[in-house]
């Protein structure tokens, strides 16, 4: 095999990146922050054994329990005590996910998400929100990043 100078397998690399004069190695140095935030989020199981049908399922339970006896059912008796304490109970179930989160106690906190799912549906019922209002506006904002959504805000002419 012939030998291939030098200068040109870097210049081969560099258009291989895309980029002038970079070569693969500090092509793939540029690329790291990406590939750290795909290694960061853990992977679904192939055949995940629950999903996220879950959230419409317990909704209908949310909704089917409104107005029955508080006694037996825990929907019921939240729903019963008001908007104020949904919104109280919500917000204590947050703090409480959020402790377990900085801690890094992980079964902790998926048990403390599973409370705040159940209790922002419930506050989802209280306020007639129906949970594919929210499966909606999460699709509309599917593919913008945070970082170009904010940069696109109107600037308040006031500000300093
Ligand atoms: N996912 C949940 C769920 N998660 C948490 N909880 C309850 O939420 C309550 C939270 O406990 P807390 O002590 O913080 O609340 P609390 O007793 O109201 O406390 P106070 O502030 O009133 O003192 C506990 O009783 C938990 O069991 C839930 N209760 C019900 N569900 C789901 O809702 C469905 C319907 O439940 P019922 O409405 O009870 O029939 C169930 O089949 C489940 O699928």
């Amino acid at each position: 095999m012939p030998k291939i100078p030098k200068t040109t397998r870097k210049n081969d690399d560099a258009k291989a990146a895309g980029k002038k004069g970079v070569t693969k190695k500090t092509a793939r140095k540029k690329a790291a922050p990406a590939a750290a935030i795909v290694k960061a989020a853990p992977a679904l199981p192939a055949e995940p054994t629950a999903t996220a049908e879950i959230l419409d399922r317990l909704f209908n339970v949310v909704v089917s329990r409104k107005g029955t006896d508080p006694a037996v059912s825990h929907s019921a008796r939240l729903l019963s005590r008001g908007r104020r304490k949904i919104a109280q109970k919500f917000g204590e179930e947050a703090v409480e996910c959020l402790i377990e989160a900085v801690a890094g106690n992980t079964e902790e906190l998926v048990g403390e998400s599973a409370d705040v799912l159940y209790h922002l549906i419930v506050m989802w019922v209280d306020a007639g929100i129906h949970p594919s209002d929210v499966w909606a506006e999460l699709t509309r904002r599917e593919g913008t990043s945070g970082i170009a959504e904010k940069a696109a805000r109107p600037r308040d002419p006031l500000a300093v």
